[in-house]
């Protein structure tokens, strides 16, 4: 494993609620960060582990997929955007950003993509109850765990600067990384 890693931030939320829109700002504004498209490298690479017939779409399976990304995450620099955060490990994971819409703008949205109406209000019901918000505060520690709402458009850039702002702290505060650690042998932070 590499010694040192580089800052890693999870964009979380409801689909919809902007996580691509949010991650490809990002990126453009940072050259020095990668996107981690949990669900294009999971089409890419196959790392399914069945099909969900009720929802019509493809179950990724969360250890394959750690076991694709370990080495990118220890190496750091990463933003993963997904739905889904409490896959990975508390170890690898700086900030979880998890982006909030309101129900009437979440619809529109969700609408605009021609989502089925049983696909619409499963996710709006998704978002009414938090589960994203909930599901991060079971995996990290409530410090890492930042709510922002996207409801208007200019909130993207205004968020992205919030995220590079503090990005720009954790580097300053972490000149060459932070230490990588093992769960199972503290004695492996010797080896490269
Ligand atoms: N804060 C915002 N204000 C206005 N429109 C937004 C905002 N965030 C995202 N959008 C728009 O909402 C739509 C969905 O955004 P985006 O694809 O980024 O969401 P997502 O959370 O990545 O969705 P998915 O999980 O399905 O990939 C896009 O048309 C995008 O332009």
């Amino acid at each position: 494993m590499t010694l040192k890693r580089q800052v890693n931030i999870i964009i979380t939320g409801t689909p919809g609620t902007g996580k691509s829109s949010h991650a490809q700002l990002l990126i453009e504004q940072d050259s020095g960060l990668k996107l981690v498209d949990v669900n294009e490298l999971a089409k890419a690479n196959n790392l399914y582990a069945g099909f969900d017939k009720e929802r019509n779409s493809q179950i990724v399976d969360d250890e394959k997929l750690l076991d694709f990304l370990e080495d990118d995450l220890e190496k750091g620099n990463n933003i993963i955007d997904w739905h889904c955060c409490d896959v990975f490990p508390e170890r690898l994971i700086d900030l979880v950003i998890v982006l909030r819409s309101d129900n009437t703008i979440l619809y529109d949205r969700l609408k605009a993509r021609d989502y089925e109406g049983k696909k619409i209000e499963e996710n709006i019901d998704a978002e009414i109850m938090e589960v994203i918000l909930n599901d991060a505060r079971e995996s990290f520690d409530e410090e890492i765990i930042v709510p922002l709402e996207s409801n208007k458009i200019e909130e993207v850039q205004s968020n992205v600067d919030r995220i590079l702002d503090w990005i720009k702290q954790w580097r300053e505060r972490n000149p060459e990384g932070i230490q990588n650690v093992t769960l199972d042998s503290s004695s492996d932070s010797d080896s490269d």
